[in-house]
């Protein structure tokens, strides 16, 4: 069975129709790239499945269970944490007090405050300081060990490297040594494809909030990537 089953899933800003009858299946272990340009809409693809953005139709099916209609907090219960674009930590609260934050979805499992601190050591002499006040690569790993508190069983991680420096992207990566050795199942939104190649096993274009090709990352050349990223190519013709 798989982990998540995505199907005709629709999501809408308004009348702009974001996320166009998208179908997706995630086997657990499974990593997922999704790869596009600004506004292919994969942060809304990433915020629908996470229950922050509504689905205006279609089914998100999660180890078996409908949680289309379920709002986030239920499905960060169930297992599904989302690292949100721009990081959004409390950022006048401490960096200890950001983390435990999630504690309240906490479901049992190898990561706890002391597992997370081991995975982040730079975390360590930061724990009273302000979130707001740390460099841009240190609450990205906040960020990421608030959702790994929650002991996800997917990871849904958007963009960990925007904004960040080459040196905090590397460190960011390096961090997430630890989680990748756990085959944690994730879908990744990254910007950087050489980055995606090594992450990812499976991956998925989107153009104009459809999927456009998808397929082992091993079978996919980076110019096929990139055409079906700048939508040279259509669906047709990448079938041929
Ligand atoms: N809050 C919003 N209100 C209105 N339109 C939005 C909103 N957020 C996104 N959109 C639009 O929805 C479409 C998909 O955007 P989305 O952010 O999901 O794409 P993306 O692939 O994640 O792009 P980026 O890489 O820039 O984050 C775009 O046309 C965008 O302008």
């Amino acid at each position: 069975m798989s982990l998540l089953q995505v199907t005709g899933l629709v999501a809408r800003h308004g009348l702009l129709q974001a996320v166009s009858d998208i179908d997706l299946s995630l086997a657990e272990g499974e990593r997922l790239a999704l790869v596009g340009a600004n506004g292919a809409g994969k942060t809304t693809l990433l915020r629908t499945l996470a229950g922050i953005h509504p689905a205006a139709a279609g089914r998100i099916v999660f180890e078996g269970r409908d949680v289309t209609a379920l709002p986030a907090h239920q499905r960060t219960a169930l297992g599904m944490a989302l690292v949100p674009e721009g990081r959004r930590l409390f950022k006048s609260m401490s960096v200890a007090d950001n983390l435990r934050v999630a504690l309240a979805a906490h479901r049992a499992g190898p990561w706890n405050f002391d597992s997370v601190l081991a995975a982040f050591p730079q975390l360590v002499p930061k724990l009273k300081a302000q979130a707001g006040s740390l460099s841009g690569g240190q609450q990205q790993a906040v960020a990421i060990g608030r959702a790994l508190m929650t002991n996800p069983r997917l990871l849904l991680l958007d963009e960990v490297s925007l904004g960040l420096s080459p040196v905090a992207v590397q460190g960011v990566y390096d961090s997430l040594q630890s989680l990748l050795a756990t085959r944690t199942t994730l879908i990744l939104v990254e910007q950087d494809l050489q980055r995606t190649f090594s992450i990812a096993d499976r991956i998925a274009c989107l153009l104009e909030g459809r999927v456009v090709a998808s397929g082992r990352a091993g079978e996919m050349t980076r110019e096929e990537v990139m055409d079906h990223y700048f939508g040279h190519r259509t669906t047709a013709e990448a079938a041929r």
